[in-house]
């Protein structure tokens, strides 16, 4: 090594340095060494160099360090760790050796660096052991105890496994608490309200069907971090012994908290004594309709307390011998045992729906309800409990299909019929997945020139074995599943960007309309989301029309009023769709910011032969120029229809004669012709 390095550059690179630096000859005798190497060694650079590396730091030290010395002298890089003197404190050091070579490229010596990594030892010592206090206390302790982030469980200890009915902790690991426990104040899963729960406050709850055991629980979180990210330790205790007797712990567990009705645990309970006494029995399945919408629009808190009142009319209506059941959600289970006569079961049913349909006084203004009922026979329509619920749900589904508020007593063809719809609710959820929806445009023209003049977007579903799917079938399937919702924003995206680009090019007059479902509709995060979409696209609203039906409408309520405003004020027009079918109050026409009306195609399909028919779509149009709406008839399918029409001073017209619903490009084509026949 020559001497002018050492001297010029070796004491300047490695002066201050917090790392140990020393350069060895073949012999392992120091030639140089830094600063922080003379600390460690308790001796000045002067007594070291010249000594022997194994008179200096001890034989552990040297023996660790003499084979990766060898190492390096055969030419390899080496690295390792060493402990120094194993007293009460240790020394341990992280190196690396590498050669030293001379202008000839022969290995003359080695470098050694190293740092003192005796404080991380230190304290990944004392981590471990903190750890192994924390797992030996939850070993021992005789509460639940989980750590939990983001509700995933991280770990658990034994009695936390036991009380939640799992093997081990182990198979709890992973698992969502928020899914696993129910609040008993409002008789749902935790979810995400779990992490905004009060830190240290013990809360009521129960185990959820997810856990193999039935437990009444309190549960109490504090809030910790780990690796820097929040998280909390959980605490599951069950109530002592003294204070909830055994016969309470029974009624917690069957019993739904907001109502005091038997919960679905407890209503199946019911249900099955009953069976296994071979009592006869009508059990009703009751659903109210469009519920999920009271919760979007008016909070959760009314929506519980429309439930709580709904229980109380039951309570009050129904005999003294019949079980009633909040089985969760919005649906509730009736059971009618030794029914007396074959109608009981439609008369009660009658009865129900009157009164769910009575308004509910909620604070500022009264909501209208409707409830759909599935009903069964015990033994008739099923040997089991299990089976009668299945069977009983299916047929309240066929009463929503059936268009709501009505009975529908199960039979086994609607069995077919709920598995078709379970098959393209499925197919439909891949479709949304794998971007397998399109939408297609039928142009609506102008009743004077019978120019186009707008149109209507539809969506269209292309089965990948079945072929195209009517809308007809598989709407009301999204609609009733929740994925009307992401159906909704591809079209409206869809929609959005076409027309910003068809404007663009000057290739279409008139607006596009839009369908809104009523569940997209109920849904008051519609204009946040139509707002940003909005802006992303750069559309004009005043290009876009949004479609609805009366029954969206249904209720003529505040909520209706204030989300066709907000509409409106984001500069969207509004149609009413299907004129005439739905609806028997005719005054939202006049309290409602609606700009088109269209006519529902039943009432044109009869236009030529009922003379009548003409007299009524006259007075339709004119009732909405007078509330200055634009009139729009549907599905016009003749000329003399379209004739008519024109003469009766519509302003549009939608239908098979003139086109049928088109792909984009299609259309594009079509316009293009026009637009270039103009120019
Ligand atoms: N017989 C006959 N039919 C005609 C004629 N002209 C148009 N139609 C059909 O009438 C329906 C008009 O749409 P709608 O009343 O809003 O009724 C729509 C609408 O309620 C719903 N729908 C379609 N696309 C969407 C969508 O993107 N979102 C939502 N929420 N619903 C949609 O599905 C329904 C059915 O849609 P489609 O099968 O495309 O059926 C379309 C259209 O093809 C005609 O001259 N004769």
């Amino acid at each position: 090594m020559p001497t002018e390095f050492i001297n010029n550059w070796f004491f300047q690179l490695t002066g201050n340095s917090p790392f140990l630096f020393a350069i060895l000859d073949k012999q392992h005798h120091y030639v140089a060494v830094n600063q922080h190497y003379c600390q460690l060694s308790g001796l000045s650079r002067e007594e070291l160099v010249g000594r022997r590396d194994s008179d200096i730091l001890g034989e552990t030290f040297y023996h660790t360090l003499q084979p990766y010395y060898e190492r390096a002298l055969n030419g390899e890089f080496a690295e390792g760790d060493v402990i120094l003197n194993e007293h009460r404190h240790h020394t341990c050091l992280h190196f690396c050796v590498s050669p030293l070579r001379d202008e000839t490229g022969q290995i003359t010596g080695l470098a050694l660096h190293a740092i003192d990594t005796s404080e991380r030892l230190h304290l990944a010592n004392a981590i471990a052991e903190r750890e192994d206090h924390f797992n030996q206390l939850s070993q021992l302790m005789s509460d639940g105890c989980l750590l939990i982030e983001r509700n995933l469980v991280l770990s658990a200890n034994p009695i936390a496994a036991q009380l939640l009915g799992f093997a081990s902790p182990d198979d709890m690991t992973g698992q969502d608490l928020g899914q696993l426990l129910i609040d008993s104040r409002n008789n749902r899963p935790f979810g995400e309200q779990l992490a905004g729960l009060s830190n240290g406050k013990a809360y009521h709850c129960l185990t959820s069907q997810l856990c193999p055991v039935e437990n009444v629980l309190t549960l109490t979180l504090k809030d910790t971090q780990v690796v820097g990210s929040p998280a909390s330790l959980v605490v599951l205790r069950q109530p002592q012994t003294a204070q909830v007797q055994p016969e309470q712990v029974e009624q917690l567990i069957h019993t739904d908290p907001l109502t005091g009705l038997y919960n679905r645990h407890g209503f199946s309970r019911r249900l099955e004594q009953m069976i296994n006494r071979q009592t006869p029995l009508v059990m009703l399945y009751l659903d109210i309709d469009n519920f999920k919408n009271i919760n979007d629009s008016l909070g959760h808190h009314i929506g519980d307390r429309v439930l709580q009142e709904i229980s109380q009319r039951l309570r009050q209506l129904l005999p003294e011998n019949a079980v009633i059941g909040h089985l969760g959600g919005d649906e509730f289970g009736i059971l009618l045992p030794d029914p007396i006569h074959a109608e009981i079961g439609e008369q009660v049913s009658r009865k129900i729906i009157a009164l769910v349909n009575q308004p509910f006084d909620l604070m500022h203004f009264s909501k209208h309800l409707a409830c759909s009922i599935g009903m069964v026979n015990y033994p008739g329509n099923g040997s089991d409990a299990r089976l009668l619920l299945q069977h009983a749900d299916t047929a309240m589904y066929e009463a929503k299909n059936r268009g709501r508020n009505r009975l529908v007593t199960f039979d086994e063809t609607m069995n077919k019929e709920a598995r078709m719809r379970l098959w393209l609710e499925i197919e439909l959820q891949k479709a949304l997945q794998n971007k397998g929806l399109e939408v297609w445009y039928q142009p609506k023209v102008s009743a004077r020139d019978f120019s186009i003049h707008g149109a209507e977007a539809l969506v269209r579903w292309k089965h990948p074995i079945e072929g195209y799917i009517s809308p007809a079938q598989f709407i009301p399937v999204a609609e009733r599943s929740g994925l009307i919702e992401q159906l909704g924003q591809v079209v409206m995206k869809e929609v959005f960007t076409t027309v910003k680009f068809w404007k663009k090019q000057g290739m279409l007059q008139g607006r596009v309309a839009i369908n809104l479902s009523p569940q997209q509709f109920g849904n008051p995060n519609l204009i946040q989301y139509v707002s940003d979409l909005q802006r992303t696209t750069g559309v004009n609203p005043d290009d876009i029309t949004f479609e609805l039906t009366e029954s969206a409408m249904l209720g003529e309520n505040e909520h209706t009023i204030q989300m066709l405003n907000a509409i409106k004020k984001l500069g969207f027009a509004l149609s009413i769709d299907d004129f005439g079918t739905g609806y028997s109050s005719l005054s939202y026409l006049a309290r409602f910011p609606l700009d088109e009306l269209k006519i529902d195609r039943a009432f044109i399909k009869d236009l030529e032969t009922v003379p009548k028919q003409l007299t009524l779509i006259e007075n339709i149009i004119n009732l909405g120029k007078s509330l200055n709406m634009s009139v729009v008839a549907e599905g016009v399918e003749t000329q003399q229809q379209a004739a008519l029409l024109s003469n009766l001073n519509c302003d549009y017209i939608q239908g098979f004669h003139f086109f049928r619903p088109l792909p984009k490009t299609d259309l594009e084509t079509i316009l293009m012709k026009n637009f270039r026949g103009r120019y």
